[in-house]
């Protein structure tokens, strides 16, 4: 690829991702199935479904990894392959547990950096970046999960990379971790990266995500940002009198229902809700803001056959070492 036919975005610290139609059959098998999505700069991309949606074969399919069976997966205009300088584009962290169990984390740093011409100054950068400077100088094979899932991030991080593509980068964190990890994420799509982390739980990025790409069976099932999943602000009031309640709010151009012994109104402001029950002389015994549960939305968007739950045999073997499919790719 010379300079003048690249496509990559010279002044932005973030490149897009496009997926278009991606198709991924094992055998008989369709672990993808004409998936299209994007995902912006400067933004964190939740990439959501229950376990065996076929994320980590989608992500597998952007990084190169596996030959798509059809339809595209480009990063700023190009396929993995084509990319010139790949680290200083796109970094990755697909598993956590691949890592030399007998070298040091730094060590392991220092061998991906020396490939790309990257000097060990910023190893050490990244290492106390992901705050693991004095673990790094010991064997990975006795690190805990949480240490290897910063190891891995702090070698996705060493060039420097436009995309930060990251596959259940929470797993084996502890509460701290995971809120570590949320600001350090945070951090990096604001200098303009562009963030996709999958996830097989709504609710564990639901703080951390701008946008979702939500798949099942291998399909889109949706793609918005996560304030839209949230739908309309509403509010939760008890009282003793809930139609005088709900006549009041009318009044005040405020739309309500009853569920079972509480009023719902069609808005975020408490304060309203307050006034209005004290103008009608009713007393207040309940006030919240109401949430989504997220975990129930998530499920009713992801429902129907499991594939992985049902029909053992639907899904072809995978092999247990290398998860390769088989020697095409
Ligand atoms: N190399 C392979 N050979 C055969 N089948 C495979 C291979 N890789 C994945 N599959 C199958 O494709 C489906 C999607 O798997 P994938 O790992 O992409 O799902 P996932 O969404 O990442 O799930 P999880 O959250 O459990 O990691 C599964 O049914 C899986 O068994």
């Amino acid at each position: 690829m010379t300079a003048t036919t690249t496509t990559t975005d010279r002044t932005g610290a973030g490149a897009r991702i496009e997926v278009r139609d991606l198709t991924k059959r094992f055998g008989s098998f369709t672990a993808v199935d004409q998936l299209s999505f994007s995902v912006e700069p400067g933004r964190i991309t939740g990439f959501l479904g229950p376990n065996g949606a076929g994320k980590t074969t989608t992500l597998r399919m952007l990084l190169g990894l596996i030959r798509p069976t059809g339809g595209s997966a480009t990063i700023e205009g190009q396929r993995y392959q084509d990319i010139a300088s790949p680290m200083r584009m796109v970094g990755s962290a697909l598993e956590a547990t691949n890592f030399h169990p007998g070298r040091t984390g730094r060590d392991h740093l220092r061998v991906l950096a020396a490939a790309t011409g990257i000097g060990d100054a910023r190893v050490d950068e990244m290492l106390e970046l992901v705050g693991i400077p004095a673990a790094a100088r010991k064997r990975a094979g006795g690190y805990s999960m949480g240490m290897r899932q910063r190891l891995g991030l702090a070698a996705a991080l060493l060039g420097d990379p436009k995309v930060l593509i990251l596959d259940e980068p929470a797993n084996g964190l502890d509460p701290e971790g995971i809120r570590w990890l949320r600001g350090f994420l945070r951090h990096l799509s604001r200098q303009g990266k562009t963030i996709l982390v999958s996830s097989h739980m709504l609710q564990e990025v639901e703080q951390t995500v701008d946008d979702v790409v939500i798949i099942n069976n291998g399909r889109l099932v949706k793609q918005g940002r996560m304030s839209e999943l949230h739908g309309d602000a509403k509010t939760i009031v008890r009282t003793t009198d809930l139609d005088a309640l709900a006549g009041a709010l009318r009044v005040a151009d405020v739309t309500s229902e009853t569920q079972d012994d509480a009023l719902v109104a069609a808005t975020d402001d408490l304060r309203l809700i307050g006034d209005v029950a004290l103008r009608a002389g009713l007393p207040v015994y309940e006030l919240r803001a109401a949430t989504t549960d997220l975990e129930a939305l998530f499920f009713q968007l992801t429902e129907g056959t499991n594939r992985n739950l049902g029909d053992e045999s639907a899904a072809p073997e995978r092999d247990a070492i290398t998860g390769q499919e088989g020697a095409n790719g």
